[in-house]
């Protein structure tokens, strides 16, 4: 089955400080992060009942990633974001998530530097894998 709309909840420059970084001197300070993150997923019952809970609720989400991101003290923001994003895609009703990681004061001549990932949640059992490829006749888009 494909996923034809394209609903996002997003939430921009989210500031988290946390342990972040391969340098020893990094391991014993905190430094702040600045995240992105994109959420796709079907807002329609939401719109219609005006009530948060039918919501992906960008508060809750807030909440967690400051959360997952200073109790995972990661070395590399790649593998930062992966863990978040998986976690995001376990715990939130989405499909898929952009995120991205900045470290606005890693190098002292860049504004920021970082990483930025799309991953999207494994197919559900009950649905065969579609081949793409095979379904030239699809309106989809
Ligand atoms: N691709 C990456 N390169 C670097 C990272 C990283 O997380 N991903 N991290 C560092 C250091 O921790 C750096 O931020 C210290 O200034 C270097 N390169």
């Amino acid at each position: 089955m494909f996923h034809t709309q394209s609903d996002v909840v997003f939430i921009k420059g989210l500031k988290v400080e946390a342990v972040i970084g391969v340098y020893e001197w990094e391991r014993a300070i905190t430094q702040p992060l600045l995240i992105d993150i994109a959420l796709e997923t079907d807002i329609r019952r939401a719109a219609k009942s005006d009530d948060v809970t039918d919501a992906l609720n960008y508060k809750a989400v807030c909440d967690d990633v400051s959360e997952w991101c200073q109790a995972i003290k990661a070395k590399l923001l790649e593998h930062l974001a992966g863990q978040i994003a998986d976690k995001l895609l376990t715990k939130y009703a989405s499909h898929k998530v952009t995120l991205s990681i900045a470290k606005p004061t890693a190098i002292q001549q860049a504004d920021a530097v970082g990483v930025q990932i799309t991953r999207h949640a494994a197919a559900s059992s009950d649905e065969p894998a579609v081949n793409h490829a095979d379904n030239h006749q699809s309106n989809d888009v």
